[in-house]
């Protein structure tokens, strides 16, 4: 298994990803105008005819013996820069009297877009055959490895929005509680808009006086930075890179955004570069426990290597795997241990 940045001939793989992934996986409609669209944004990010501020980096999963899609995730360089990026920050107010000699902090809920400019990675799936041999970690953890590569192209902050809970009937208890009074929409069209980047409607529909939390259901209340149960180990993966909730929700379903400096994150922190040498065969531990990458950007791979570097920092691959990387011997890789 291999990522690769996506390419035109990705449209109906893409398209298939997109039809499975369901209900408020905002960044995935099944549009294929919007799907070819976002391929072409995607092809000229790397091959950097993109203004700076919106680029997406859009990688695939691909089974390199039968070509077939298992997956995918993006990396966006900067969001909030065209239309506002916005979440609710999730606050205390003090009352507080003096008379009464009483004390209360109140949670509340800001409407916020403090997150412009910082980067996004987001879009992972991965098609439940392939929840298997570490896959989703590679499709989490590669980005990481891009975003060391090519460090001066991201900003200083980077974050990721968490799908949030959803009852048994497929209904967000805290869309139903609040968003639906404002928009006379369902969730999935609402969702399916901003998914679309059709979105100025939020700013204007929004409410934007702040939310005592109390006023809301216990049942929405019990949503603020809760992830939707599949959601659970991405959120986990994340968590063990260095990103944490500091009080940030998406504004639909209350689920968590997370966030973190870019150079404090393990991934891009731990990374390093290695020397390729080329063998006929290689000795391998049997669970791959090296994430490796190229450090080239319009032909980016990455795949997991059962070996790591040696002590003079030469990488030893098979030409089996320098054929999966498309490196050839005394080429640089990127290498991260797990
Ligand atoms: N689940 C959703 N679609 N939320 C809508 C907003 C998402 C995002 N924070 C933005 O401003 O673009």
């Amino acid at each position: 298994m291999r990522i690769r940045p996506i390419a035109h001939g990705d449209l109906e793989g893409l398209q298939a990803l997109a039809q499975q992934t369901g209900i408020g996986f905002t960044s995935l409609p099944d549009n294929r105008e919007f799907l070819a669209a976002k391929i072409e944004t995607a092809v000229s990010a790397f091959e950097e005819r993109t203004p700076v501020d919106d680029r997406l980096y859009f990688f695939v999963l691909e089974d390199d013996e039968s070509g077939e899609l298992a997956g995918c995730c993006a990396v966006i360089g900067e969001v909030g820069r065209d239309i506002p990026f916005y979440n609710y920050r999730l606050g205390t107010l003090a009352h507080s009297s003096v008379q009464l000699d009483l004390h209360r902090t109140i949670d509340t809920l800001f409407l916020s877009s403090d997150h412009t400019g910082d980067a996004e990675v987001c879009s992972l799936y991965l098609r439940p055959e392939y929840r298997r041999d570490r896959n989703g970690t590679l499709l989490s953890r590669a980005r990481w490895l891009f975003m060391a590569q090519f460090r001066d192209r991201f900003p200083d902050k980077v974050l990721a929005e968490m799908r949030g809970h959803f009852d048994e009937n497929g209904i967000s208890p805290f869309w139903q509680c609040l968003g639906s009074h404002f928009f006379p929409l369902d969730f999935n069209e609402a969702d399916r808009l901003t998914g679309l980047g059709q979105k100025s409607f939020i700013g204007e529909l929004m409410p934007k006086f702040p939310i005592y939390t109390p006023f809301l259901t216990e049942q929405a209340r019990a949503c603020i930075g809760q992830v939707h149960e599949h959601t659970r180990p991405a959120l986990e993966m994340l968590k063990r890179e260095g990103l944490r909730w500091e009080g940030f929700i998406d504004i639909f379903d209350g689920g968590p955004t997370v966030e973190a400096y870019v150079d404090d994150v393990r991934g891009v922190r731990e990374s390093a570069l290695c020397q390729v040498e080329v063998v006929a065969s290689a000795a391998h531990d049997e669970r791959p426990r090296w994430l490796a990458s190229t450090t080239s950007m319009v032909d980016f791979r990455a795949s997991w290597l059962g070996r790591g570097p040696d002590e003079h920092g030469v990488i030893v691959l098979t030409e089996e795997e320098s054929h999966r990387l498309g490196v050839g011997a005394g080429d640089a890789l990127r290498l991260l241990a797990s």
